[in-house]
């Protein structure tokens, strides 16, 4: 059982002999629905510009051309339709919602757009809180969306990690004030998104500074911003550094945050288009790397892949062209003193390695000099090089932390 266990596998990635079989909690989409990318906009507490960051990364994606979307889930503090100045009420059909569109053509689904009265709270327990988010996540035809973006609800509790689990998200963008950074609250909602495998895109900090339209100077009214500091220490990127600013909060007042102008998101929606483009250009980098010639070294006992690489019987060494192997040599293995065999492999021009087992350290040293580590493969040394070249070998990213096999898969 791992050592953070909260008896609750759906929560927790650890791959542990005790994990009971997984429910699925995944709500479906509407069939009328073709959405790209989903991006859930976190923040650890209310009040620090979630809304606001979430209206602003629709309306860039939006101004460069991408059909965009929000999907309204701070259902207790809905500001979104406001921001946008939208009272419209979701048209219906027998098929589902449709919802409706801002002046620029994003669509919006908000609760507040479905209450009777907008200023009526919203006093709903949890699951009726998650029953109605996924509702707007299934009932709602959407139609073609390149990115939806989702104001999520504040916090690290019961509905957000709902939301989490009943939607699939390409990513997260965490907001924060300068004040949260400082606390325990950002790191929670990071622990929370990497528990949960959920790709965290960056940090913005909203309400960063403050700059004086007359004479331009800048005022840190929370502080000099530790982010870059927070940033690094959860390996994050930091995407925007929002200011306060008296005409963004008179936009949102007056239902026109669509028209504010300035360009401050544009670090972030580099980010998304980035991540819009890397599907196919992942696809396309690997092909284009598995048809070049290279040197892949395999690590064997007999003609079997090594199930730990340290000491292993020794490589065969394959030089491939086109997908074909061309050559392969046997060496035996030349004996491990610390960092030998990364640096001895890649003196050999080796640029990719298929092992059973292997040690984070040897992984590190390999990742380090650009060469891809495949881990978890067995049986013939050469068929699993063929099926490398087929794009049919993945690595299961399984790193030896075995205390009697570290030195083994290390080699270094
Ligand atoms: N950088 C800023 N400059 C000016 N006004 C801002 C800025 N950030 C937020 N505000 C204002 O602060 C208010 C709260 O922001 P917002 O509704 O986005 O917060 P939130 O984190 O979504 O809060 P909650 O989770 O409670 O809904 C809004 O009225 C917004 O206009």
């Amino acid at each position: 059982m791992s050592e953070n266990c909260n008896q609750n596998c759906n929560t927790c990635s650890d791959e542990c002999a005790d994990r009971k079989e997984q429910t699925d909690f995944t709500a479906k989409p509407h069939e009328l629905s073709n959405i790209k990318k989903v991006i859930g906009i976190v923040s650890g507490k209310g009040g620090v510009g979630k809304s606001l960051v979430t209206s602003m990364l629709a309306v860039t994606m939006n101004r460069r051309g991408y059909k965009a979307a929000i999907l309204d889930a701070d259902i207790t503090g809905p500001s979104i339709p406001k921001a946008f100045g939208i009272t419209q009420k979701p048209d219906a059909s027998e098929l589902g919602l449709f919802p409706p569109k801002s002046k620029t053509g994003i669509q919006l689904i908000s609760i507040n757009l479905l209450l009777e009265n907008e200023t009526d709270p919203v006093i709903w327990r949890g699951p009726i809180l998650s029953g109605v988010i996924k509702q707007f996540w299934s009932e709602v035809i959407w139609g073609d969306v390149d990115f939806m973006f989702i104001d999520m609800p504040p916090g690290t509790g019961d509905v957000p990690l709902t939301v989490f689990q009943s939607i699939k998200l390409d990513g997260i963008i965490i907001v924060a004030s300068p004040q949260e950074l400082v606390s325990m609250i950002v790191s929670k909602a990071v622990k929370m998104a990497k528990s949960m495998n959920i790709p965290i895109l960056g940090l913005v900090e909203n309400m960063s500074y403050f700059k004086c339209p007359e004479c331009d100077k800048v005022y840190k009214i929370f502080g000099e911003s530790t982010i870059e500091k927070i940033a690094e220490q959860h390996q994050l990127k930091v995407l925007v550094k929002l200011p306060i600013d008296p005409k963004i909060a008179a936009a949102c007042d007056k239902g026109m945050i669509e028209f504010y102008d300035g360009n401050w998101l544009d670090g972030a929606a580099d980010i998304l288009e980035n991540l819009e483009e890397n599907k196919d250009n992942t696809i396309l980098e690997d092909k284009k790397r598995r048809n070049t010639n290279m040197k892949i070294a395999v690590a064997i006992e007999g003609k079997e892949v090594a199930k730990h690489f340290g000491h292993c019987e020794g490589f065969v060494i394959f030089e491939t062209e086109n997908q074909q192997i061309m050559n392969s040599e046997t060496i035996p293995n030349p004996g491990h003193r610390p960092g030998f065999l990364p640096n001895f492999l890649n003196d050999m021009g080796v640029k990719v390695i298929i092992s059973g087992g292997i040690g984070g350290g040897a992984i590190e040293i390999f990742n380090e000099k650009a060469i891809e580590v495949i881990t978890g493969a067995s049986g013939d040394a050469q068929a699993a090089v063929e099926q490398y070249l087929q794009g049919n070998l993945k690595s299961t990213e399984s790193v030896c932390h075995e205390h009697q096999h570290h030195d083994e898969c290390d080699g270094h």
